[in-house]
């Protein structure tokens, strides 16, 4: 049995919080990007949160943020940690954690081992980091997608600090996902949703109970 932490991203309703908490995802997030079916507002964001069981982490996930909107997130919303999905470069990492008073979890976009280059950078600054797949030039969305990438570029690669595996998860793929590429947390969207931005409660267990029965998480 495998000790997987997972994150569930994207949720906009208040039966989905408690959805994702009960089948046992260790986070929660919630996306502050308009582009995104699944985006909330501060408003919304908080009344979700106040609602969250306690114990489960809840995490902000922001794309190349302004200070203003940090702010209103800061004044409203009981957040946990920040996922920061964007463009931002280390010192700007360095000063949305020093703002918000949480740790960070910067997510970079993989498509080749180029891409891992930028991990010892981001190690120094962010918490944790978040290996998703690139997004195709011109997509609308940084992340989201549901487009999965070469998990064989993870493979035995040691980052500075604590990491997360995402890109294109499903309850299908998600045991595999921890078998190869011996990812200790999960982070899911698209692969456990109806419709763009609609959680389903049936694939978000299946997606959390096929990482717990997956393999033993090999030492790479
Ligand atoms: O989910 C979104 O709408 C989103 C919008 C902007 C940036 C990131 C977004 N989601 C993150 O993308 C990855 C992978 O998602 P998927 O499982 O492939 O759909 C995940 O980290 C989400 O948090």
């Amino acid at each position: 049995m495998a000790d997987v932490r997972v994150k569930i991203c994207g949720l906009t309703r208040a039966e989905d919080v408690a959805a994702a908490a009960a089948a046992g995802a260790a986070y929660l997030g919630f996306v502050f990007f308009p582009k995104s079916p699944r985006n909330v507002s501060v408003a919304e964001a908080r009344a979700l949160a106040v609602e969250a069981p306690f114990g489960v982490a809840k995490v902000g996930l922001l794309v190349d943020p302004d200070d203003a909107l940090l702010d209103a997130i800061a004044a409203e919303v009981p957040l946990d940690m920040i996922q920061l999905h964007g463009r931002e470069s280390p010192d700007r990492v360095a000063e949305v954690r020093a703002r918000m008073g949480l740790p960070v979890m910067k997510a970079l976009g993989v498509a080749s081992e180029a891409d891992l280059e930028k991990v010892a950078a981001y190690g120094r600054v962010a918490d944790q980091l978040l290996i998703d797949a690139k997004a195709p030039e011109g997509a609308a969305l940084p992340g989201g997608n549901g487009l999965a990438f070469d998990w064989t570029l993870v493979q035995g690669k040691r980052w500075p600090v604590p990491w997360m595996l995402a890109g294109g998860l499903t309850p299908e793929t998600a045991g595999r996902a921890v078998t190869m590429t011996g990812a200790q947390q999960l982070d899911v969207s698209s692969g456990v949703e109806s419709a763009p931005g609609v959680k389903d409660a049936a694939k978000m267990r299946a997606f959390i109970a096929a990482t717990q029965s997956a393999g033993e998480v090999p030492r790479l």
